[in-house]
């Protein structure tokens, strides 16, 4: 339906660039204005001290913001048939009621991998993450917050963001909505906002924020096919140290989008996409979920039939191996 919608765009300039879908994500990201500030301010607090946090302390700051980024995958505008879908109050201050909808929690191994590449690193070498993003509006702002934490923590020297050529899924980033929300936060009447506008362009600027789109993410394959479809990409993402996947579209690709057994481990549903460590941060919008514990997704059917799709649950799901 969205190649559709582009298409006939596409054959009819001078409209042949125009996104029907940029008044509502504009007007998602400013219904989000109170969120972003919440969350903008609280980062440049913590830039000032980071320096100085401990490794206990540098590691709770990163769970928090983990955890900001997979809830602010619940701002889609295409779950909420672009109804208004935006982030009205400041999501840090609702992790701890929201730790419990966590169904799988593999944040402990991903702070392992980070922390230990940064103590292994030499002044001169690289350590990459990429983020293949996914809604414009609040969850964008979300992704750029926890990049510029690692960054600024010096956990990792280079972020590369993935988005999508065409609109896609209602909210899907693409490189105009990625440059617009930059611009945007840039000229806003807060200083925080403009502050992490300012630091965000600067950083584009100097090569450790990179922004990538493809024409795979839009494609309708499973991602165990891109080493043979796309080529170039996963290339791409085998220089990579972790990848993060964002929602629910992404989790639905990983795992080849089948009735898999809830137990079946997240390696074996991945089908032997293994560019580089990577992990899912994604609330369920979609019935395919797999890793559980035996009899978790049995137990939640009975208690709560829609799990599968409100946005409600959500997991920080990891793979290591190669
Ligand atoms: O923006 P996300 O998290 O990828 O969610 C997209 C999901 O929402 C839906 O469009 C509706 O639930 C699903 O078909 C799709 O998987």
């Amino acid at each position: 339906m969205y190649r559709r919608i582009h298409e006939a765009l596409l054959q009819n300039p001078p409209i042949d660039d125009y996104d029907v879908f940029k008044e509502i994500k504009f007007h998602s990201f400013f219904e989000s204005q109170q969120a972003i500030i919440a969350l903008c301010t609280y980062l440049q607090e913590l830039r000032k001290n980071i320096e100085d946090l401990d490794e206990k302390q540098l590691q709770r700051e990163f769970f928090k913001l983990l955890q900001v980024s997979l809830w602010g995958n619940k701002c889609d505008l295409s779950i909420s048939a672009s109804e208004d879908n935006s982030q009205k109050v400041n999501s840090l201050e609702l992790l701890d009621d929201l730790k419990h909808f966590i169904l799988v929690d593999d944040m402990e191994s991903i702070w392992s991998l980070l922390i230990n590449i940064k103590k292994r690193r030499t002044p001169k070498e690289v350590t990459r993450i990429d983020i293949v993003l996914d809604n414009a509006g609040f969850e964008l702002i979300t992704d750029l917050v926890l990049a510029d934490f690692l960054l600024s923590s010096k956990l990792v020297t280079e972020i590369h963001f993935h988005g999508k050529c065409i609109p896609w899924y209602v909210s899907d980033t693409t490189k105009h909505d990625f440059n617009w929300t930059i611009k945007q936060l840039q000229s806003a009447n807060n200083r925080w906002m403009s502050k992490c506008g300012i630091t965000w362009e600067g950083s584009i600027r100097k090569g450790v924020m990179v922004y990538h789109d493809h024409i795979f993410w839009t494609l309708p394959h499973e991602f165990c096919s891109m080493a043979q479809v796309a080529t170039d990409l996963y290339t791409e993402l085998q220089k990579s140290n972790l990848i993060i996947f964002k929602g629910d579209l992404n989790y639905r690709k990983l795992t080849g989008d089948r009735k898999w057994e809830f137990t079946v481990p997240f390696h074996q549903a991945l089908n032997k996409f293994h560019p580089a460590p990577l992990c899912s941060l994604r609330t369920l919008k979609s019935d395919v979920q797999v890793g559980l514990k035996l009899g978790q997704g049995e137990q939640l059917v009975t208690s709560e039939p829609d799990w599968m799709i409100t946005g409600k649950y959500g997991v920080v799901q990891f793979d290591m191996s190669l």
